[in-house]
């Protein structure tokens, strides 16, 4: 750890004095109290932490060479940096714990290339999901990935936090469709493995080192990313199902008759629906039931994927897995029932102070979980949901207090890491570690496992300049 970390006065004031005088060339530099843009995630009260206004300067570089330029400054005076992309992190790992330097990419936000034949996009990492996603559909692709926080996370963040979302169950994980990264290390040093290559086995994959590395081994500057083609046919079924048996009959059978235009499952349970209905005044399209499957297709033959469809729900209503649904082939209707899914967590929000797990398990065991801690916890919460993307085994698990509590947080944590932990799943499937699940990875990996990522850390941040108190505990904690 650095000897001294965080921005001691002076040192911030020589850095900004030397940035303020290249503020022509494109470097911007913000003074504190400034605004971050939006409210960081909730810590819980009493951590140590003071939170993103504790920050007295923000730098918004333009370029790689910029990037390099402050990371060097910052490592030979022992200045903590903290990366930071569209801070849509529900972890902590993109705020500051004291007074770091924040680094965000938002002005990083240039497309370099699109390969028109491969679909290889080449772009920097401040650059907005969703318009990402814009760009590539007026050109006949797509993002490989689409998450609810589209509208302001960066590809770099996403890159950063391996982030998941709701089209992984078809494209697969970023650690397969990003083909290549630029980095800046701790040092300055530039790494360029920006190759645009499927295939490319010489010697170690070093860019999956950074990819979920939540920006403690270097800073994401620009990504290579294999981006499908626009799907010619998209269609949205909204079932409802009485048990979660049913549920997952329902997951079985439509993989099987779906196959290869299946490109989403995600389920919800009937207190998200209530929460939506409450909250966001969502309108439920279809009869009330305890679960809800969203099944999105997306294929090349609009008649080839409708009678697919079409066969596979007449066999669920058949077995009676499915007891009502609705269908939607229209923009309109398909966003309308993406938003029942994707507006759960706004929902939550709005309904007191949020416990949240993401949790990786297998699929069977996924919804007994919420079942156990809603008996756990009783009349103590306000509400426990589960939600998340069935079809990836991983499991939204939320709970919900008027206000925080103490104790009501003690009968939930380590229950619920124990519990993973004991059914073989992951305590963190899509989100990280971040700030405020660091301290739990051991239910998660081994102490070799955690060992080794400590040796990595300090070989590549020898300094811990890098977003510290970040992913990795305090070896001695
Ligand atoms: O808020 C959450 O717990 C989940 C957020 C996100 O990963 C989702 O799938 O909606
Ligand atoms: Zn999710």
């Amino acid at each position: 750890m650095a000897e001294k970390l965080g921005g001691p006065a002076r040192e911030v004031k020589d850095l900004l004095g030397r940035l303020v005088e290249r503020v022509s060339r494109g470097l911007e530099t913000a003074l504190g109290p400034f605004e971050v843009g939006q409210d960081p995630p909730e810590y819980y009260p009493g951590e140590t932490c003071c939170g993103p206004r504790c920050s007295k300067v923000l730098l918004r570089p333009r370029t790689t060479e910029e990037v390099s330029e402050i990371l060097r400054y910052c490592n030979q005076r022992n200045l903590a940096v903290n990366p930071q992309g569209g801070n849509t992190g529900l972890v902590g790992g993109s705020v500051p714990v004291f007074d770091e330097i924040i680094l965000s990419t938002a002005l990083m936000n240039q497309i370099i290339s699109l390969d028109s034949i491969s679909g290889i996009l080449v772009c920097q990492a401040g650059c907005i999901l969703e318009k990402l996603n814009q760009y590539l559909e007026e050109r006949d692709f797509i993002m490989p990935l689409d998450l609810g926080a589209k509208g302001s996370c960066h590809i770099g963040g996403n890159v950063a936090t391996n982030a998941g979302g709701v089209r992984l169950l078809r494209y697969g994980s970023l650690r397969g469709t990003v083909l290549g990264l630029e980095v800046v290390l701790a040092d300055g040093t530039l790494l360029n493995c920006l190759t645009s290559l499927r295939k490319d086995n010489t010697g170690y994959d070093l860019k999956q080192l950074f990819i979920g590395s939540e920006g403690t081994l270097g800073v994401i500057t620009a990504v290579s990313i294999l981006c499908p083609r626009k799907p010619a046919s998209v269609k949205v079924a909204f079932l409802g199902c009485e048990t979660f048996q049913q549920v997952l009959e329902t997951f079985s059978l439509c993989k099987g008759s779906l196959g290869e235009i299946l490109s989403a499952f995600e389920f919800l349970d009937g207190d998200c629906m209530k929460l939506v209905q409450k909250h966001l005044h969502h309108t439920n399209p279809i009869t009330e039931s305890p679960f809800y499957v969203l099944i999105e297709t997306s294929g090349s033959n609009v008649s080839h994927d409708e009678d697919k469809l079409n066969h596979f729900l007449e066999k669920v209503m058949a077995l009676g897995f499915v007891t009502d649904g609705t269908v939607a082939t229209d923009d309109m209707k398909i966003k309308a029932l993406w938003a029942l899914r994707e507006h759960i967590t706004e929902a939550l929000t709005h309904d007191g102070y949020v416990y949240k797990y993401d949790i990786s398990l297998p699929v069977e065991q996924l919804y007994q979980l919420v079942v156990d801690v809603r008996a756990r916890l009783g009349m103590g919460a306000k509400n426990v949901v589960g939600y998340g993307h069935l079809g990836d085994g991983n499991l939204h698990l939320n709970v919900t207090s008027s206000t925080f509590d103490n104790s009501l947080l003690a009968s939930i944590e380590p229950f619920v890491y124990e519990w993973a932990a004991r059914h073989r799943g992951s305590i963190s499937a899509e989100h990280g570690l971040g700030l405020k699940k660091k301290q739990h990875i051991h239910y998660s990996k081994t102490k070799e496992a955690i060992l080794l990522m400590h040796q990595l850390k300090a070989q590549l941040d020898p300094k811990g300049i890098l977003n510290p108190y970040k992913v990795l505990a305090d070896r001695s904690a």
